[in-house]
C-alpha cells in the first residue's frame, strides 16, 4: 500500500505520457487456458474461467479507462468519480466477504473469508488518502449517491452468494480481486515516480495485493475440489462472465461520469 501521500496529491490528469500499455492484452483468444504469470497456473479454476470468458475478460482488462490511466491521459474528474463510487463498491464487497464467512462450512474457509474482508477494508485506505488530497472526508464518500453501475455489480455478487454456495460466491468475487492484480502487474512495469495515477498502480501492482489475489486463486481451486464437478462448470462460467461484464461497466461509469 503506498505510504506516499505526495504521490496521491500530484495525481492530476497530465498531458501526453508514454504508452505503457500497448502490448498489454491481445484480443485473440488463446487456444487453451494460459497461466497468469505470478497469479494463477494454467489448470487453475480461475485460468479456465478466464479462458471461457475471453472476450469479456479482454474488454475488462483493456478498457479505455485502464488504457488512459496507464498513459496518464485519464481526466482527473473521471478518476475522482470512479474512486468515490469504488469506495461504496468496497463497502458492499466487504459485506460479501462477511457473507462468505456465514456460508463457510470449515474454519479454514471462515479464516480465508475473514482475511478477504480485512484486505478489502485495508484497500479502502487508498481511497481515503486520495479523497483527503481532494478535500473529502470518508463521511463525504459514504454519503455519495450510489451509481447504477455500483448498485448493479455489488448486488449481483451479493445475490450470487445468497442464492448459491461459497464456490458461487468466490467465483463472483474473483474478477474483482484477481483482475485488478492482473491489471496492476501490467501497469506497474517501468512506471515513473511522478505518474499521475502512481499510487493506484502501486497499490494493485504491489506484492501485498498480488498475495491477496493468489490466495483467492487457491481458495477457488480448493472449493472446486471440495464442491465442484463437471456439472458446476456452466453455472460458474455464467457467474464469472456476468461479474466480468459488470467490471467493464464500472470502468465505463467512471469514464462517462454516469450516475
Ligand atoms: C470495481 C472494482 N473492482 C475491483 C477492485 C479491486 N478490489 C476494486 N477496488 N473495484
Amino acid at each position: 500500500m503506498p505510504e506516499d501521500s505526495e504521490d496521491i496529491a500530484t495525481a492530476t490528469a497530465a498531458g501526453e505520457r508514454p504508452d505503457a500499455y500497448t502490448d498489454a492484452h491481445t484480443d485473440a483468444p488463446p487456444e487453451t487456458p494460459e497461466a497468469v504469470p505470478g497469479l494463477a497456473a494454467a489448470d487453475s479454476l480461475f485460468a479456465r474461467l478466464r479462458h471461457a470468458c475471453w472476450p469479456e475478460w479482454h474488454a475488462y482488462l483493456d478498457h479505455p479507462f485502464v488504457r488512459r490511466m496507464a498513459d496518464g491521459s485519464l481526466r482527473q474528474e473521471c478518476f475522482r468519480h470512479y474512486m468515490g463510487q469504488d469506495y461504496l463498491f468496497l463497502i458492499h464487497f466487504a459485506r460479501a466477504y462477511a457473507l462468505g464467512v456465514f456460508k463457510s462450512e470449515s474454519l479454514e474457509d471462515m479464516r480465508r473469508m475473514g482475511a478477504g474482508m480485512a484486505a478489502i477494508l485495508d484497500e479502502m485506505g487508498l481511497h481515503v488518502r486520495y479523497c483527503q488530497s481532494w478535500g473529502l472526508s470518508p463521511e463525504d464518500l459514504e454519503r455519495l449517491p450510489e451509481s447504477k453501475a455500483t448498485m448493479a455489480y455489488t448486488r449481483y455478487v451479493l445475490e450470487r452468494g445468497l442464492a448459491g454456495d461459497l464456490l458461487d460466491l468466490v467465483v463472483a468475487l474473483s474478477p474483482c480481486i484477481i483482475g485488478y492484480a492482473e491489471i496492476g502487474a501490467r501497469l506497474i512495469d517501468g512506471i515513473d515516480d511522478d505518474h499521475p495515477y502512481g499510487a493506484w498502480i502501486r497499490e494493485y501492482g504491489g506484492a501485498g495485493y498480488r498475495q491477496v489475489a493468489r490466495d483467492a486463486v487457491e481458495t477457488m481451486d480448493r472449493l472446486m475440489v471440495e464442491r465442484g464437478g463437471p456439472g458446476r462448470m456452466p453455472g460458474l462460467v455464467d457467474t464469472f462472465r456476468q461479474a466480468t461484464r459488470l467490471e467493464a461497466d464500472f470502468w465505463q461509469m467512471g469514464l462517462t461520469l454516469a450516475d
